[in-house]
């Protein structure tokens, strides 16, 4: 999946991800009073709301993108009917050939994992039958629980030829508390840093490996150290637009070949049609799915134009 991740970036030119985050706030109007007039104001109306919105920005903004960032909290909000919408927001995408990052932060003692990782990217055994769960082409996961967190992922990878990011330097505020603490006078992000590139090693695509990295777009002088640290290893970028990060502060994130990582922006994008700069350009809140569209131009754009003067 790295492969068709790197060949996707390469015919699109658009080293990005939409990440489908949807808040029931951001659901213009019109689609939440259809939602809740067929299945009332619950549960199910409100999963049918973020579902339908889902469908109109990716039939937006598919032809240009490679990949989608579905974070599942904006779906378990609505327990089970909020998980069947994002399971047919990934089933969607896939139709669309979109590359699927879940981005699901997963981890925890090697059997638990076993158990996320054949749910998310695997296939379960049924007495004599194997169905697969989720079926994402990726999953974000959280090393705090060392290599027996890791490794059932890993396998899985190996197995199904999918992957993983591996959170390592995050986008918050707070990233630091723990992340920037020395150890024998190293941050810890550089010491798991190392652990990805480690990890990544024996899972090589054609060019990167399928063990990728987490790190946020608003540290970029921890980006540069980072690259140099894992030069095989993608990078998942979030926190452009909303959180501040812009196409200057990505260079470095980058390799030589202009690949190595994917800038998510998820409210950027999907809320996009609240943004007075869209709504200049004639967009309502009833074609908001085409400030979308704007969106992601604006950001390859910007992106592009920031890799280009480097
Ligand atoms: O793993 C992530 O995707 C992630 C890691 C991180 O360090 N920071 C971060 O913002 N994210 C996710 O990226 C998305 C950012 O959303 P926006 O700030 O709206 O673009 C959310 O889904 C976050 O959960």
């Amino acid at each position: 999946m790295i492969n068709k991740l790197v060949e996707k970036i390469k015919k699109t030119n658009a080293p990005i991800v939409v990440g489908l985050d949807p808040m029931l706030s951001y659901v213009p109007e019109h689609i939440q009073k259809a939602a809740f007039a067929q299945f009332g104001e619950t549960l199910e109306g409100a999963a049918e709301a973020i579902w339908q919105y889902n469908k109109a920005i990716v039939d937006a903004t598919y032809d240009l993108i490679p990949a989608v960032k579905p974070q599942i909290a904006m779906y378990e909000q609505f327990g089970v009917a909020g998980v069947a919408a994002f399971q047919k927001t990934v089933d969607y995408c896939h139709e669309k050939d979109l590359v699927v990052i879940g981005d699901v932060k997963r981890g925890d003692i090697g059997s638990t994992s076993a158990a996320y990782a054949t749910g998310h990217l695997g296939k379960v055994q049924i007495a004599s039958k194997t169905y697969t769960g989720f079926n994402e082409d990726f999953a974000t996961v959280n090393p705090y629980l060392g290599t027996d967190g890791i490794k059932p992922f890993v396998d899985v990878c190996k197995e199904e030829k999918k992957g993983i990011f591996i959170l390592v330097k995050t986008s918050n505020p707070s990233s630091g508390e723990f992340q920037d603490r020395l150890i024998d006078g190293r941050p810890l992000y550089e010491l798991v840093g190392e652990k990805v590139a480690e990890w990544g090693s024996e899972c090589m695509g054609d060019s990167y490996s399928y063990v990728g990295a987490v790190v946020g777009a608003t540290y970029p002088e921890q980006g540069e150290i980072l690259r140099k640290v894992m030069p095989k290893s993608f990078i998942l970028v979030p926190g452009y637009g909303a959180q501040g990060g812009q196409g200057k502060d990505l260079v470095h994130f980058f390799n030589e070949d202009g690949l190595g990582a994917i800038v998510n922006s998820s409210r950027g994008i999907i809320c996009a049609y609240k943004q007075d700069k869209y709504k200049e350009q004639g967009i309502t809140p009833e074609n908001f799915a085409d400030a979308s569209r704007l969106a992601v131009k604006d950001m390859i754009a910007d992106i592009s134009g920031a890799l280009a003067q480097r």
